[in-house]
């Protein structure tokens, strides 16, 4: 599903407008139509409208006005006088229909009173229009009214969140549903201001279709994922569904290359090595009997286990390079020269994770331009490759794209929304999922997943996306609740999202 930054929704409303000739004040009666039709089914008694000076507070009036022609009992809390033409237009007709109009400056306790009465309210203080942080009268308001338990209908986003990062500064209104135009924003998705969006629904008031077209901003949704499912031909045998190599462990982390072969084998590739240290080797043969396990030659990976690794590429389709390997020197300039060896170049994905990650942002040069390489950085990751502190990279779209530009790379930026970006700069995003996620694991589950989603057909870039899709709906069709959850519990869960996919 396109979804479109504030920005790119102000450029299609004003094409729709200069372009197409619809009046834009016809494009506020839908949005007011919309809200109405969302409102109606809850029979409400006594509306209250919050309007801010935009056109945000344009569509509130203009679905109040519509409400008092239904005979509903219509108030507006004014935060600051129309400022738009059309807001205006719609403030006078509110008026004219009996709407009654109260400025508000500060929450006194007449207010509080006032609003008690009131069994819905709807948010139209801030849109798209929204930038910065809200003013201290206005946080009281909205603190105040997040406490009622009155009914709420957000009018496009919840008045507070930034639409284009989901950040609220420092609360947003708390809606039970958001009703947006045209297409969401990444804001409603995005943490924390996703949980402030309640029901999300999208009404279509107008805009012609084809100009979100242009968006290069996509949600990974279940009709998205439908088409990437890997066809199992009946008669393929273990080299149709390809073969990877988990290339990772350390005496330390014994279980990441395991949990990465085992994404591999459960979403269904047809062969699996693992090349690590021996004692990673006793654990992945102890685990895992269906993996052809090879060793290192020494405790850690070094350059001299490459010339074993490259006849081994010989014979597989994709490689999983850095779950758990550490970051001892000798590693770090093994995962140099793999990288930068010709013979990686024959191989239908790379898939760069973890550690291996560490000795690229020593690097970062060695992986600009290749074709078949992907990246899949946690923000702690990311911000070693960009050099970019956490905080200004967690939800940052513009962060992604500037390295997959830059880069001439494809990677995803894991988290509770997940990030995909290509070279040419087109985005998706992902937000199946839950806190089942949030454990050491899962990322390496994740990277054996991709790989063998690339072994069975599909190209680096569909493995990320549909990957990422996967893993996260496996976790949210667990039965167990989702504190219990671990990488090899959602790897048990790969069946139900096979079969999910397959109703649909
Ligand atoms: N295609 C569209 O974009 C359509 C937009 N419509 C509505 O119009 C909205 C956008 O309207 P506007 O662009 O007028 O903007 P908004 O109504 O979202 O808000 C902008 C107003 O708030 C003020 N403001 C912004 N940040 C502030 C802050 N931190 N503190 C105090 N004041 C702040 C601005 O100065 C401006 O007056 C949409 O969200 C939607 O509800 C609808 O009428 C239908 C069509
Ligand atoms: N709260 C959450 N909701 C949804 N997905 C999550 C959440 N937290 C983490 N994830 C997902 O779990 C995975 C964690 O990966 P990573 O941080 O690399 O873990 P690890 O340290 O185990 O390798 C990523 O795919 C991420 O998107
Ligand atoms: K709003």
């Amino acid at each position: 599903m396109k979804l479109v930054f504030p920005k790119q929704m102000k450029e299609i409303d004003r094409r729709t407008i200069e372009e197409f000739g619809i009046p834009s004040l016809l494009l506020m009666e839908n949005a007011a139509t919309a809200l109405e039709h969302e409102i109606i089914p809850f029979s409400p008694h006594k509306v209250l409208l919050l309007c801010g000076s935009g056109n945000n507070g344009g569509d509130a009036y203009a679905a109040g006005r519509k409400l008092l022609a239904r005979g509903i009992e219509v108030s507006a809390l004014r935060i600051g006088m129309p400022s738009t033409r059309e807001a205006r237009f719609n403030y006078k007709l509110f008026k004219n229909f009996g709407g009654k109009v109260y400025g508000f400056k500060a929450l006194t306790e007449k207010i509080k009173c006032f609003i008690k009465k009131h069994d819905l309210v709807l948010d139209g203080l801030f849109g798209v229009g929204f930038k910065g942080m809200l003013s201290a009268e206005i946080i009281d308001l909205i603190e105040y009214l997040n406490a009622l338990s009155i009914f709420k209908i957000a009018v496009d986003i919840p008045s507070g969140i930034n639409g284009i990062n989901g950040t609220v500064n420092p609360v947003a209104f708390k809606a039970d549903t958001t009703v947006t135009f045209g297409a969401a924003k990444p804001g409603h998705y995005f943490f924390p201001g996703h949980s402030f969006t309640g029901l999300l629904k999208i009404a279509k008031i107008g805009f012609p279709e084809k100009l979100f077209e242009t968006s290069n901003i996509e949600l990974v949704d279940d009709k998205l994922a439908k088409a990437f499912l890997p066809e199992r031909i009946p008669w393929g045998h273990k080299g149709t569904f390809g073969k990877v190599c988990i290339v990772g462990g350390s005496s330390k982390y014994t279980g990441a290359a395991l949990l990465a072969a085992l994404g591999s084998i459960r979403i269904g590739a047809g062969m699996v090595y693992t090349f690590t240290p021996k004692e990673t080797q006793r654990v992945v043969r102890n685990s895992l009997p269906e993996v052809i396990s090879i060793a290192s030659k020494s405790a850690i990976l070094t350059s001299e286990d490459l010339e074993t690794l490259h006849a081994l590429i010989d014979d597989i389709d994709t490689l999983v390079v850095g779950t758990g390997i550490g970051r001892a020197d000798e590693t770090v300039e093994f995962v140099k020269k793999l990288l930068s060896s010709e013979k990686v170049k024959s191989l239908k994905a790379v898939i760069i994770d973890a550690d291996a990650l560490y000795a690229v942002s020593k690097v970062p040069e060695i992986i600009m331009g290749r074709e078949n390489f992907l990246l899949t950085p946690h923000p702690g990751e990311f911000s070693r490759l960009t050099r970019k502190a956490v905080e200004e990279i967690v939800n940052n779209i513009d962060a992604v794209k500037s390295f997959a530009r830059e880069m001439e790379t494809r990677l995803i930026l894991k988290g509770a929304v997940s990030i995909i970006a290509n070279e040419s700069g087109n985005i998706w995003l992902n937000n199946t999922g839950n806190t089942g996620l949030a454990k050491a694991g899962s990322g390496d589950l994740l990277s054996g997943t991709i790989a063998g989603l690339v072994a069975q057909g599909l190209s680096p870039l569909e493995a990320l996306i549909f990957g990422s899709y996967f893993m996260g709906k496996a976790a949210e069709l667990a039965q167990e609740y989702e504190a219990t959850l671990s990488a090899s519990m959602i790897a048990d869960n790969y069946g139900k999202v096979f079969e999910y996919l397959k109703t649909l």
